[in-house]
């Protein structure tokens, strides 16, 4: 039940992530009015959100279990809300176990006007760092039914 991406989640981002060209994905996020932050605009932090997911989406392409260590956001122009921001991120190296990546939103489409940027170092982890410090109803519901959240990420890489 992510709050970025799960379906659940009533006041959740809901976003969508797809694979792209290379080790990269694109995504979009609907700005609702429960996303609000000043009067009729998006919440910044919520945004940063949207970044850490869209980046984070990138970890299951790699199929590298990776958490965020640093997520830095740029906020280039106001976002109102109703309308949606199109997500571009891509991995831009990988050093040991430390991933780069970067990413850019736009309003209204994919080449609509650049309305915030985002850089992230994510730390890969062995698959015991969840199941180590989740609590543990939430990891059991996982180890339980696996192929849930695997099917729930599963990218078509050049199907
Ligand atoms: C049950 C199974 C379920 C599975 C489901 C999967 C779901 C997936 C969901 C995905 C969730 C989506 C995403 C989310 O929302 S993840 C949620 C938010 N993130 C976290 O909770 C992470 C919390 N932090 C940690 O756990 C540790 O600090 C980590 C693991 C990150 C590192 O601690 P660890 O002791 O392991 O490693 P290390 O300290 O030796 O560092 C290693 C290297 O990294 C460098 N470094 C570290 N931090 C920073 C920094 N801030 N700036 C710059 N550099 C930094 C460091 O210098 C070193 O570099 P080098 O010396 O090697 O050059």
């Amino acid at each position: 039940m992510c709050f970025a991406c799960g379906d659940e989640q009533a006041n959740g981002l809901h976003l969508r992530v797809f694979a792209a060209e290379g080790v990269a994905v694109t995504a979009q996020f609907e700005v609702a009015a429960a996303h609000q932050g000043a009067p009729g605009l998006i919440h910044g932090g919520l945004l940063t959100l949207a970044f850490d997911e869209v980046m984070g989406s990138l970890q299951w392409m790699m199929r590298i279990p990776a958490v965020t260590g640093r997520l830095e956001t740029d906020f280039l122009r106001p976002i109102p809300l109703g309308r949606t921001v199109h997500f571009a991120a891509r991995c831009r190296g990988v050093h040991g176990r430390k991933l780069y990546h970067c990413a850019e939103g736009r309003l209204d489409g994919p080449d609509g006007e650049p309305v915030a940027r985002a850089s992230a170092l994510f730390v890969e982890v062995r698959l015991d760092h969840f199941a180590k410090h989740g609590r543990a109803e939430e990891v059991q519901a996982v180890l339980d039914n696996p192929g849930d959240h695997r099917t729930l990420r599963a990218f078509e890489v050049n199907p």
